[in-house]
Order: C-alpha cells, then structure tokens, then sequence
C-alpha cells in the first residue's frame, strides 16, 4: 500500500508508504489522491495528518520516473493545491527528510511539526531541476526572498532546528512528531485557515527584490559555471515576488521544461544514481557488497601527517572515530598537531552550528598524536600517508607487520604506487588495500579504493564501509599505476602542455575548460599540486634530468613526443603556489591568487623559436577536444584493462575528485553525449597526424562500442561483459 490511513478519534492520519525513502511516485501519488478525497468527505474526520512511514517524511518526487518512458500522470502540484484548498485542517508530521517534493507537500499542509532530528530542504538543483511543485512560490511566501533563495539556490539541508527559527515549521519535538501533529490537529479545528495558505499570501520584502536578485544571477554564473539550474532557480524566486501564485506555477513549469531540454538534468540524475551504484561492489568471484560483512572499525592510526595525514586524522575524527597520529619527530609532530587541532577547532564549530541535527553520540573522536610506532599495535585499521616513496612505505608496512595486532588492516594512501608491492612485505596481504584519499581529505568526497591481487573481499568490505562512516563516496578500483583518476589525468595535461608548445598560454587553456565547467583548469591545478611532484616521479622514471640518456632530443622520449616544459621550470625553482611561481605567479610563495605571467609568456616564445615550432592555429574548440578526449580514450582502456567495473564508476571518480562539472555527468557520460563516434574520429584524426603521440591512439573497447552504434551508456556494461576484470 502506497498510502495508508488509521483514525485517531476525529484526525485521519494518512501515511506515505513507499521504502526506502518514501518517494512521491505515482502510485503514492494517485493513493494520496484517494485518500484525500475519502477524509474530504467523511464527516468524522474534522483534521487531517499527514506523515511517512519508517520515521521519514518522504525524499521527494521519485527521481526514476523523471527519465522513464511511462511519465506522470499526476502532477505533485495538483495535490498540494489540493491539500492547501481543503477546509479541514492538515498538519504534516516530519519526520528523519522532507526534501524535494517532499517538503513542497509539507508547506501546502496548513501547519508543520517537525521530529528535532529532521532534515529539510529543496535539493532539486542537485539533479539539475527546480522544485516545481511549487516550491520556489509557497518557500518565498513563507519564509522571504532571501532565506528561500538560499536554500533553493544551494539546495541545502537545513536542520530542523534552523527551519523552526526561520519559520519553516511551527513546533519541533524531541519524540514522535506524528503524537504532536495529531495533537495540534486537535487543537486547530474550527481556527480561520485563511492565513495557513500560503499560496494566497503575498511575498513580503523591503529590498530591492530586482537589484538582489540580479546580484544573486551573476554570482551563480561565476560559481556553478554553466550549470542552468541555480539560474532557473532564481528566475523562479522572482516570478514569486513579481507575480500572482498561479502565474508563478506556470513560470516554474516552464522553467522546468526548458532546463529538461538542455540535458543537465539527466546528466545529474545519472551522477545521482552512479553516485549509490558504485557503493554496490561485486567481484568477479561473486562476492559482493551484500554478502561481505565489514569488520567493525572503532579505532584507526595514521602515519604522517603532511597534508594528506593531517586531512585523513581530521575525516577520522569528525566520524567520531579515536586516532593515533604518528609522526618521526617531534618537530614534524609538533607542527601537525598544531594543524589538526586547528582543523578540529573548525569541525567542533560547524558541528555546534548544526546543533541537534547531528545524530546522538556524533561528536569528534579523540586524536592521541605520538612517535612511537608501539602505541598504534592494537589498533583496528592503519592508514599511511607518508609522501610518495616506495622503500620507505615498504619500510613501514614492513614495521606494521611485525607491530600490528593480527586482524589489522594497513591501507595505504598512496596515489599511484604499486598495492600488490607494498603488500608483499606484509605478513598479511589479505589485509592490505589502497584508501586514496584525496586534498584536502577531510573535505573532498572521494575515496578510491584500490584492491590489491591479494585482498580479501572482508578487507574490501571493510574499506568500503570505512568510506561511507567518513561520509564519502567510495569506488573499488584496481590496481595499476595511478589508479584510476590520475591514470586518466596523464594523457589530459600532456595535451594541455602540447597546447603551450603550439602557441597557446596556460591562461587561455584553463579558461577554455573553467568555461566547460571544470572547478580549475589544468595549469592552476598543476600550480596548487606542485609541480616538483611530477618532475620527481619523471627523474625516477628516467624521463627528466640526469637519467635521461644522453643524446636524447629534448622534446622526445623513448621515439615519442615529449614535453619538457614543466621539468624546465622545475629547474628554475618554478614550483607553483608553493613557490610563488609556476605556470603563473602569485603574490607570494603559498599564495592562492594565480596570475598570468609575463616571464611564461617569454619563456614560451622563446622555447618555440629555439625548437622552430610553428604556431599552429587551434581554434579554441580543439583545446576542448584535445584535453577531454585524451582524458576520455584513457578512461576506455581503463575499462578495457578491468581496472573500473563500469563507465559510472570513472564518473564518479571525476565528478567528486577532480572538479569535473556535475552538470555534464562525468567524462564517459560526456563521451555518450556527445557520440562515441564523434569523439573515435577526432581521436582518429588527430592520431593518424601525430603517430608519436600513443596515448591518443583510439582504444579498442571505443572503437568496438562506436562500431555496434555507440550505444547508451547503461548498456555498456553488456560488451564490457567480455572483458577482463581486475577487481
Ligand atoms: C516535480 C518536480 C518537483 C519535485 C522534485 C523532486 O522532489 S526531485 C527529488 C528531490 N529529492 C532529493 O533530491 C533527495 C535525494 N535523496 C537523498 O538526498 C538521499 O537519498 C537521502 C538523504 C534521502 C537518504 O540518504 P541515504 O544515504 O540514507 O540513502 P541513499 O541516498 O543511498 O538512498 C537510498 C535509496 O533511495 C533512493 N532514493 C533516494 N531518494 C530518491 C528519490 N527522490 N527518488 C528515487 N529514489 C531515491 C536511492 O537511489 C537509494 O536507492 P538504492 O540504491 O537503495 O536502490
């Protein structure tokens, strides 16, 4: 039963039945429609509650149906009228989400009570949409431009607490919702209603709502970057304070149908779902994330704390899990105590912001910071995150092995070394695995999840189920050099540096792909990694100084194409941001603001002449075409090297690790967009005119899906079927 109905003396409670999230379907849609009509003219309901079951109040329309052939055929604002027009009173009774539509439902409902724990909000500009259900008219009309703006723009969750002080909802209750609903039914039977229906107020406001919400349009231009829904969701929100309610309806349904035409919203939907998918791992062997139970982790070590350790004992902590920080000196420790502790300081503040919404014993785990490798033996799972050198990981997995209580995990946070290596001077193999995490780790969302040849599907279970508690996304991969997200990056930035050679400055490629909606484009990216980090990895593989054989021609290697650009500003000190210099400078070394440089410019002219490059004419289309392509082609031959079990996985990698714009899927999403046989021929015919550039070469599992007609991507996985799998 899609909806349910019980009678509590003369309130009807109507529960949304729909699990796991009770979603708005249509078949809870059509049952509220029954049901509605049923209490309407029964004459011993004199009230009316409204609540979910399972302790939710409902996560919105069903995201499903947005893109499935049989479309709705009821519309969530027909209802909501239909609730907001009834003359007996409906309270609704939120409680664990109301979002989305589901929120919308809740504000058509003449009052609100809310459980102290619930969380609300209209995150449809998430998935590229707006909450056309009238939400974007009823939210303004309640709470004022400027507070429904906020939560509509950003699409964020606001604690119950927070929506009691805006004025979101009438009462929050530390118990059940649906007894105090039930009771303030009671209570406003027979009260004038006039004033609880929102859509017959009018907006109030004393700013200048245009000049406000002009300011607001061009922020979100800047910060979403091509992104169409934040904009809707603003044209939406002055439709509410310029027009009479049912106008505003019709702006909102039109603004949704024209946001539905440019492709975002699938795209985002796909990410949505991609996003849940990936968490459900299966391995060739059969095991899978539902017949692997994790171990129970209640205390974990880091060793290290540069960087990456300080943002992995940060992430632990705010999970309220206890850590031990291990460092080799006391200088070393000294400063990343300092810098935790710091990082703590600005997590208590958030979480004492977020107040009661937190779930019950959710605080920060203790840090116990130390220099003895001794006190980390009994703990239940080690992450090192020590810089990228194999002899000393080996050195101490090797240390662990001999420390560690038997059952421990010992994960590494190495971003490209070899998992089957550094295991095999373990005593246990089975319990190591790679945690990727990724800069800064106790904010960014990703964590890749790298399996080595002899990890146990319980260690795999268990890293996974470590990533969901740090409240990240995690994808199981395999294991090759790099992984999966900087495998791909290789054959992108060597594109961008080629880009240099042939005429164009790292200001003008960043802002081609900052304008494709990438958070940053390569050069500042390079910039704020350092650019030592890579010239270091090319010295050790005998690519850059003195390994390089001599006679070696200075823009080749191994008969290939090369670019020794950013080697030569190593050797100049060119760091970036670190250094206050790089492919840009900066106000002072470990400043953020990049600007464009002069002494590039000149550099570059005059590596062009001395190597007598002609200035090709690449329309700037093509600096598109070459990065995202050579990202793309990399990314099938990770599928077709079973290093990602499918193309949604490599989509999440680079929606969440690499700033690639959510609005466009993700790169294998892009491919699909776009036509796999548009992207084969331009790989095609840029590979037939530069054979010395191999990574461009097509992959065969591209040229094998263009060749059966590029299908969609969900029907990859079919020819991907036949392919071996390293996970
Ligand atoms: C007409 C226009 C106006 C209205 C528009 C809208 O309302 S648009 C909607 C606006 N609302 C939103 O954007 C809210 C989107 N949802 C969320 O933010 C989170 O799911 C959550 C916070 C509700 C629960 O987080 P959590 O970590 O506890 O759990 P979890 O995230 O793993 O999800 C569990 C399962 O539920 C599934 N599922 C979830 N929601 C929906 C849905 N609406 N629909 C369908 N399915 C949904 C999810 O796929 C997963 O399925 P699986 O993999 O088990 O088969």
């Amino acid at each position: 039963m899609a909806a349910t109905r019980t009678l509590s003396h003369t309130v009807a409670v109507i529960k949304i039945n729909n699990p796991p999230v009770n979603a708005l379907s249509t078949p809870v849609c059509q049952a509220l429609i029954k049901e509605l009509a049923e209490v309407k003219k029964d004459p011993s309901v004199e009230a009316i509650v409204l609540c979910g079951a399972n302790g939710k109040f409902s996560a919105g329309a069903d995201i499903r149906e947005f893109s499935s052939a049989a479309r709705r055929t009821v519309s969530l604002e027909d209802i909501n009228a239909e609730i907001e027009s009834t003359t007996k009173p409906v309270v609704a009774a939120i409680e664990g989400v109301a979002l989305g539509g589901g929120l919308e439902l809740a504000l058509s409902c003449h009052y609100r009570v809310a459980h102290i724990k619930t969380v609300m909000g209209l995150p449809e500009v998430l998935i590229g949409i707006l909450p056309a259900a009238g939400g974007t008219q009823r939210l303004p009309r309640l709470i004022g431009i400027p507070a429904a703006l906020d939560i509509i723009v950003r699409g964020r969750h606001v604690p119950a607490t927070e929506a009691f002080q805006l004025g979101i909802v009438d009462e929050v209750v530390p118990s059940s919702a649906i007894a105090a609903a039930v009771q303030m039914a009671r209570k406003v039977i027979g009260k004038p209603m006039d004033s609880r229906r929102l859509s017959t107020n009018a907006v109030q406001y004393n700013i200048n709502v245009d000049a406000f919400l002009d300011t607001a349009l061009e922020k979100a231009k800047r910060q979403f970057r091509g992104a169409q829904a934040p904009l809707a969701c603003i044209e939406a929100v002055r439709a509410s304070a310029q027009l009479p309610y049912q106008r505003g309806i019709e702006k909102e349904r039109q603004l949704f149908a024209s946001l539905w035409a440019t492709g975002q919203p699938q795209a985002q939907q796909y990410a949505f779902f991609s996003e849940r998918n990936v968490g459900k791992w299966t391995l060739p062997s059969g095991e899978r994330w539902d017949n692997v139970r994790p171990c129970q982790i209640r205390t974990a070590a880091v060793i290290g704390l540069g960087t990456m350790g300080r943002g992995i004992v940060t992430s632990l902590s705010k999970s309220n899990i206890p850590v031990i920080a291990l460092e080799q000196d006391t200088k070393q420790l000294d400063s990343g105590k300092k810098a935790v502790n710091s990082l703590l300081e600005r997590e208590a503040e958030k979480l004492k912001k977020q107040g009661n919404s937190f779930a019950e014993g959710n605080g920060l785990g203790s840090v116990h910071f130390t220099l003895n490798f001794e006190d980390l033996k009994n703990v239940d799972l080690v992450i090192e995150a020590v810089y990228e050198n194999m002899n000393l990981k080996k050195d101490i997995f090797r240390k662990l092995s001999s420390i560690m209580k038997p059952d421990a995990f010992l994960c590494t946070n190495t971003s490209g070394l070899n998992i089957d290596e550094i295991a095999s001077v373990t005593n246990r193999p089975q319990l190591v695995i790679g945690t990727h995490f990724f800069s800064p780790a106790n904010i960014m969302r990703l964590l890749e999840v790298v399996r080595g040849r002899h990890t146990s599907p319980t260690t795999i279970a268990t890293a996974m189920s470590l990533g969901k508690m740090l409240g990240k996304v995690a994808v199981l991969v395999g294991n090759c050099p790099l992984f999966v997200g900087n495998r791909m990056l290789g054959p992108y930035l060597e594109q961008a540096n080629y880009l240099l050679e042939e005429g164009y400055y790292p200001e003008e490629v960043d802002q081609a792909l900052e304008e494709f909606g990438f958070a940053m484009g390569p050069f500042r990216m390079m910039d704020l990694a350092g650019l030592d980090v890579g010239w270091r990895s090319r010295m050790e593989k005998g690519l850059a100084g003195s390994g390089v054989p001599p006679g070696t021609p200075a823009r080749q290697r191994e008969g290939n194409r090369y670019c020794p650009l950013a080697d030569m500003l190593c050797e100049l000190g060119r760091f970036g941001q670190k250094s206050g210099k790089g492919w840009y400078q900066y106000e002072k070394p470990g400043g953020r603001h990049a600007h464009p440089d002069p002494w590039v410019r000149d550099f570059l002219a005059k590596y062009r002449k001395t190597y007598n490059i002609k200035q090709q004419a690449v329309h700037p289309e093509q600096i598109l075409q070459r990065c995202l392509y050579a990202l793309i082609n990399e990314g099938f031959r990770v599928l077709e090297d079973g290093i990602a079990s499918g193309p949604e996985d490599i989509d999440v990698i680079y929606n969440n690790g690499y700033g690639w714009p959510k609005h466009r899927g993700g790169p294998m999403y892009y491919a699909s967009a776009v036509g796999l046989h548009e992207v084969l021929m331009v790989l095609e015919g840029y590979h037939k005119a530069n054979p010395d550039v191999p990574s461009m070469k097509p992959s065969f599992l591209l040229k094998k899906l263009a060749a059966v007609g590029g299908p969609p991507i969900k029907e990859w996985r079919t020819q991907l079927g036949k392919l071996p799998n390293k996970l």
